[in-house]
């Protein structure tokens, strides 16, 4: 049978202060920049989830794009929509809130929730000019 993915996008904002809690301000400042600002900043964060699966001849569907949204709000953007990611996500509880721990995070919450599909890769867009990518390897 043939393989198809299909992708949905989430969206949610959220706070974060990007430094390392075992180095010093300047080395934080040195390394992070403006993203280290002690008080935070925020972003916009736009979600595409890609999952893979064979097309169900009754329904057409690889998976019911609105079921994996309703998938994605209760596992993910409940939780960081409107939330400091340093603070209050427990799912990112001991790692540095960039976008690349984020993707990741994501993927550990996400990838058991999609089954039968099978969950192929996240691109998370912190703005509107950079993104990440995660793929399960
Ligand atoms: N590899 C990564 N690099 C950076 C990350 C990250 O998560 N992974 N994050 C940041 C900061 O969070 C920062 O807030 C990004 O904002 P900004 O520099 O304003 O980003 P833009 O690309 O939209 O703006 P430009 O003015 O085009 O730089 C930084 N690096």
């Amino acid at each position: 049978m043939p393989l198809v993915t299909a992708t949905r996008l989430v969206k949610f904002n959220a706070g974060h202060r990007v430094y390392n809690p075992a180095w010093s301000d300047e080395r934080n400042s040195a390394t992070f920049g403006k993203c280290s600002n002690p008080n935070g900043h925020g972003h916009n964060y736009t979600l595409e989830i890609t999952i893979e699966g064979e097309v169900d001849p009754e329904t057409g569907y690889v998976m019911d794009l609105g079921e994996l949204k309703r998938i994605a709000e209760r596992e993910l953007v409940q939780h960081l929509d409107h939330k400091n990611l340093n603070l209050d996500v427990p799912f990112m509880a001991g790692t540095i809130p960039t976008t690349e721990n984020l993707v990741l995070a994501c993927w550990r919450v996400l990838a058991p929730k999609v089954a039968p599909s099978r969950l192929v890769r996240l691109k998370l867009w912190e703005t509107e000019n950079h993104y990440v990518e995660y793929d399960g390897r």
